[in-house]
């Protein structure tokens, strides 16, 4: 970040922009700025020690109006009106609704109609807002940035910071923009888009790095597809993700609870506008990507950066001339229990997962619903919907989806992450292999010995549909130039 003297004279990037607004102290000599930070997000699992803290200090919370809670990881997905079986997951449960009747937040709890992942929350109460610092014990905080806010996961120890203080000491970033230029193709997702930047700058190449999501394929996103985008810039090792604000940002936040009314709104507006990067501010680094020509991108290995296009094999690690890489590919192929050359196609499953904060918003389960309606699932699959939040399954309801799933042989589940990393019973056992639109594929994340594909909610379907990874394309092979999917958008 350059010299406080300068910030309104050279042009800015979006994310210097909102850093500078929030500078409570520039750091001096290398240590880190100190922010202000607008919106505290908490949940079950890393926020116990941080209470623990504040009381072992006796200190209360600086700001409960600035902080809210929900349950998320460790709630179950089924019969949410009986006590939570598994003791580890009430014992969490337990002690986030004492700490939070002690220390004053506003907590969601499992039956709350705002219940649910903590990073579907958010937005949909319109407590995410553009220019805003947000933070939560949570890497995929960076879900928020998709509003043109500055949010950042972070640990349990700068939580009980935040907690004391509502700031944070930080050190700069570098910028990186994150171009994607064209037209989706019906059947392409924002999904696609993020698996495919990190197959190409690799799970450690945001290091140190904000990312801002540029160009016209990311303008024509949906808020639902920037979430999905900014979501999983952490799993390219960035700092950050945002995508600047616009009309399309402004209608989905309109008329939402937390969101600012009449004259305020005018106001917000007002200064929203202006936060865009400047004509003529420079990035430390660009990557730019074609979106004419993406495909349905679907992950072969055990990070989110060892991905292919649907239509390709299961890449050969002889090929890799990193030998680090190579071993890694390697080992992952052992793990994931595939062949080099198998065409990613014939790969068979036995799960598909739709959920997890990367894809269970409304718009993400109305896609894969438009793909498997009135067609019966493959035999020998299970899948699992789980909404992102109590709402969002409310309003699916509302639509009709949850017969459409049902209907098609789908378990409809209560919200939470379930599945995306099976704190609950939503598990995969040893040797499954699961399609699933959640964010990580490490060894293990879906439940011991589980095999994870990192897909969209179209192909999550279409996977269902056929049994092995496919997309909408292998449906019906006009789709790529006739569908009108709302995925695409
Ligand atoms: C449990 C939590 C700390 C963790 C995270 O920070 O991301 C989880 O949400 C995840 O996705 O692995
Ligand atoms: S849905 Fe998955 S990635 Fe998102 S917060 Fe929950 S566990 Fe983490």
């Amino acid at each position: 970040m350059n010299d406080a003297s300068t910030l309104s004279e050279r042009p800015r990037t979006l994310a210097e922009k909102v850093w500078d607004k929030h500078l409570v102290a520039k750091g001096e000599n290398g240590t880190p700025d100190l922010i202000y930070i607008d919106l505290h997000l908490v949940h079950e699992v890393t926020s116990p020690q941080a209470f623990d803290g504040l009381r072992l200090a006796g200190r209360p919370l600086r700001r409960p109006d600035l902080t809210i809670a929900t349950e998320d990881h460790n709630t179950p997905t089924l019969a949410i009106d009986r006590p939570i079986a598994d003791l580890t997951s009430r014992t969490q449960i337990e002690t986030l609704r004492r700490n939070c009747e002690e220390f004053g937040v506003r907590l969601h709890s499992l039956g709350d109609i705002e219940q649910g992942i903590v990073h579907v929350v958010g937005p949909q109460l319109g407590l995410t807002q553009p220019g805003i610092t947000v933070v939560c014990g949570d890497s995929h905080t960076s879900t928020h940035g998709a509003f043109g806010a500055m949010a950042f996961g972070i640990g349990t120890s700068e939580v009980e910071h935040v907690m004391a203080t509502q700031t944070l000491p930080l050190k700069a970033f570098k910028t990186m923009a994150i171009t994607v230029d064209g037209t989706l193709r019906p059947g392409v997702t924002a999904k696609d888009i993020i698996l495919a930047v990190i197959a190409k700058i690799g799970t450690g190449g945001g290091q140190g790095y904000v990312l801002e999501y540029r160009g016209s394929a990311i303008r024509s996103l949906s808020m639902e597809g920037r979430m999905t985008i900014c979501n999983m810039s952490i799993e390219a090792g960035a700092r950050a993700g945002m995508v600047a604000p616009d009309q399309i940002t402004y209608d989905y936040l309109k008329g939402r609870a937390h969101a600012p009314a009449g004259q305020d709104w005018d106001d917000a507006v007002a200064y929203w506008d202006t936060l865009a990067t400047d004509d003529g501010a420079t990035f430390d680094a660009e990557v730019i990507l074609d979106a004419d020509t993406l495909e349905p991108f679907v992950t072969w290995g055990t990070n989110p950066g060892q991905g292919v296009s649907l239509s390709e094999p299961v890449p050969n690690p002889a090929d890799i001339s990193d030998a680090n890489e190579r071993s890694a590919a390697e080992r992952a192929l052992e793990y994931m229990d595939l062949v080099a050359g198998t065409p990613m196609k014939d790969i068979r499953v036995d799960t598909v997962f739709l959920g997890s904060c990367t894809n269970s918003r409304v718009e993400d389960l109305r896609a894969a619903a438009e793909i498997i309606k009135g067609k019966k699932m493959a035999d020998g699959i299970r899948m699992l919907v789980v909404p992102g939040s109590a709402r969002v399954r409310l309003e699916a309801e509302a639509e009709g989806l949850d017969k459409i799933f049902t209907d098609f042989g789908a378990e409809w589940r209560f919200a939470g992450c379930s599945m995306c990393l099976g704190m609950n019973p939503d598990q995969l056992a040893p040797g499954e292999r699961c399609a699933s639109t959640s964010n990580r594929n490490f060894e293990g994340r879906q439940g011991k010995g589980g095999r994870t594909h990192l897909v969209s909610p179209l192909v999550a379907a279409a996977t269902a549909i056929r049994g092995t990874l496919s997309s909408p394309w292998d449906l019906d092979p006009t789709a790529k130039n006739d569908l009108t999917l709302d995925g695409a958008k």
